[in-house]
């Protein structure tokens, strides 16, 4: 069954499976012994990465997504903004998504860090003369003037993540995921990104982010959801899911 989408709901996940597949090295002789028995089990493991999850994210709240590593926090998000299909169940959000998963993925290395605006902002929706309007000021905010006619295979991995972010906050989302790129921008810059998520989120926006900084999302988020092998085991207020987090960290450190 498909949840409908209200009009006050900016992401509905209803119910989805993700399952990757784990290659294991076979000798010849398991090959030849799978062969002969007529291929029966597979010959490859699959595991899921995400395991019947479902979420409804109302517009306007800030949803910080917290996990040990490998819990399946980035495959959520990118099911999310569509850079990966479910294997089972659905996901559907409402207006523009912008999502800042993997820095300057939507790069191309060969151009300039102009053209690559022109791309990245065509890529996450916007139309030639917006992004014409907008170009002065998405450089501004990224600060890398003298750099912009530089191909952006040079850029340093902060100056991807000044272009890439600058460019997404410009897109006007209505729905923005960030995963733990802000690590890479140096300190002045990340409390620029930091304001300008505040104010995102004080204009009504909708915001899902992944970050191992505790501290960071639980000033920028109101909600805290909690995923443990691929399974949603805590969904409330963020520092109630923060705190669970790092009583759970701290029993693994311990049982360790
Ligand atoms: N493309 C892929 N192919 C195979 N396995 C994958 C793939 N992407 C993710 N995985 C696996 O799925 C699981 C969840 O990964 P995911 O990156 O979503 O975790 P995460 O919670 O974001 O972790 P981290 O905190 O380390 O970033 C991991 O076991 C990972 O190895």
């Amino acid at each position: 069954m498909t949840v409908q989408i209200r009009d006050e709901t900016a992401i509905v996940v209803d119910s989805i499976v993700k399952e990757f597949v784990l290659r294991h090295s076979r000798s010849l002789k398991e090959v030849l012994v799978w062969l002969l028995r007529g291929r029966k089990k597979e010959l490859s493991n699959r595991f899921k990465a995400l395991d019947n999850v479902s979420l409804h994210v109302a517009q306007g709240e800030t949803v910080a997504l917290l996990g040990l590593n490998g819990s399946g926090k980035s495959t959520l998000l990118k099911l999310i903004s569509g850079v990966l299909q479910p294997d089972g169940g659905s996901v559907q959000t409402r207006g523009r998504v912008a999502g800042l998963i993997e820095v300057g993925a939507g790069f191309h290395h060969d151009l300039s860090g102009r053209d690559n605006v022109f791309l990245n902002g065509a890529i996450l929706g916007m139309t030639e003369v917006e992004i014409k309007e907008k170009f002065d000021s998405i450089v501004e905010f990224a600060e890398i003037h003298e750099f912009i006619d530089t191909e952006v295979k040079f850029y340093s991995s902060g100056m991807y993540l000044r272009l890439a972010f600058s460019i997404a906050v410009h897109t006007d989302p209505e729905i923005f995921l960030i995963d733990e790129i802000l690590a890479v921008g140096d300190e002045p810059f990340q409390r620029k990104c930091i304001a300008k998520i505040k104010e995102l989120a004080a204009r009504g926006k909708t915001l899902f982010v992944v970050s191992h900084d505790l501290d960071l999302v639980a000033t920028v988020c109101e909600r805290g959801v909690l995923l443990e092998h691929g399974e949603i085991t805590m969904d409330g207020p963020v520092a109630e899911a923060v705190a669970e987090l790092r009583r759970r960290s701290a029993g693994d450190d311990e049982a360790s």
